[in-house]
C-alpha cells in the first residue's frame, strides 16, 4: 500500500534533481540529486575571494569586495548562482522547503569538505532574517531552513532570533548595486551575540550589502567575530 501511494505521488510530483532540475527515474534519485550531480557536485573550490567566494585570477580579494570592503571577517559561498537559479526559485518562490533542506545538507557537506577548520571556532549559526510581514507571506525564511539543515549535518548549534529586520525593504533583487547598499542600511538589529563567533547564513550574495549590514548589527552588539556562509554567489 505504501509503495502504491509513493508510486502515485511520484506520478503527480515526479522527483527531480535540486541542482540541475532533471526529472529522475526513482532508481536514479539519490537524496534529491541525480547521479551526475551527486558524483560531481559543482561546489566553488579553487582560488576564491576570501569575502564572497568569487573566482580570483590572482590575490585574495575580488574587485567588488575591495571597492566595498565587508566588515565581516571572511566568507565562503558553496555554488555559483547561475547553477542554482531555478532551484532557488523553486525553493523560495514556489515554497519547496524540501529542496531547501537538500541545499542546506550540501552546504554542510561543502563546509566539512573544504572549510572544516572553520567549525571549531564557531559558537553558532544564524540566518539573515526576513521582515515579519514577508515571512508570514512566504510562510518560511529560506535562511532559517538552510541553517537548520547545516546544523543537523555539522553539529554547529543554530540560534534563531539573533537578528531582526526592523524595516520592510524593497527586495534587493529589484535594485541596482548602488541602491542596494542604501536600501539595506541600518535595517537590522541584533541580540545575544556578545563575545560570540557567529556564522551568518543566507541564500544569495550579490553586492554583499545584506550580509554586511547584518554583520554590522552583530558587531554593534559585541560579537567577537562574524563569518559568512552563502548558498550561492552571483557573477
Ligand atoms: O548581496 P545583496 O546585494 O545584498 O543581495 C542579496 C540578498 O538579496 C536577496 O533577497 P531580496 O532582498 O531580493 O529578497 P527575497 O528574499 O525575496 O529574495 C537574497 O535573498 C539576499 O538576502
Amino acid at each position: 500500500m505504501k509503495d502504491f501511494i509513493q508510486g502515485f505521488l511520484n506520478v503527480l510530483y515526479p522527483p527531480y534533481c535540486v541542482l540541475c532540475g532533471q526529472l529522475l527515474p526513482m532508481e536514479d534519485w539519490k537524496d534529491g540529486l541525480c547521479k551526475s550531480c551527486a558524483e560531481s557536485t559543482p561546489y566553488l573550490t579553487g582560488n576564491r575571494c576570501g569575502f564572497c567566494g568569487r573566482e580570483l585570477e590572482w590575490g585574495d580579494i575580488c574587485h567588488s569586495c575591495l571597492e566595498n570592503r565587508p566588515v565581516f571577517e571572511r566568507g565562503i559561498s558553496a555554488f555559483d548562482y547561475e547553477v542554482l537559479r531555478d532551484g532557488i526559485a523553486r525553493f523560495k518562490f514556489d515554497g519547496s522547503r524540501e529542496d531547501g533542506k537538500v541545499f542546506g545538507r550540501l552546504m554542510a557537506d561543502f563546509l566539512l569538505s573544504y572549510h572544516g577548520d572553520w567549525i571549531e571556532e564557531i559558537d553558532f549559526l544564524t540566518g539573515v532574517p526576513l521582515h515579519a510581514h514577508k515571512q508570514k507571506e512566504r510562510g518560511f525564511n529560506q535562511a532559517e531552513i538552510l541553517c537548520q539543515s547545516i546544523s543537523l549535518y555539522t553539529g554547529i548549534p543554530y540560534e534563531k532570533d539573533i537578528l531582526t529586520r526592523t524595516k520592510e525593504t524593497i527586495p534587493q533583487s529589484k535594485l541596482s548595486a548602488k541602491e542596494r547598499h542604501k536600501n539595506i542600511k541600518n535595517v537590522f538589529i541584533a541580540q545575544h551575540c556578545s563575545d560570540k563567533c557567529v556564522l551568518l547564513v543566507d541564500d544569495i550574495l550579490t553586492t554583499g550589502a545584506t550580509l554586511n549590514e547584518c554583520s554590522r548589527a552583530l558587531y554593534r552588539e559585541g560579537a567577537k567575530k562574524v563569518e559568512v556562509f552563502c548558498l550561492s554567489v552571483t557573477e
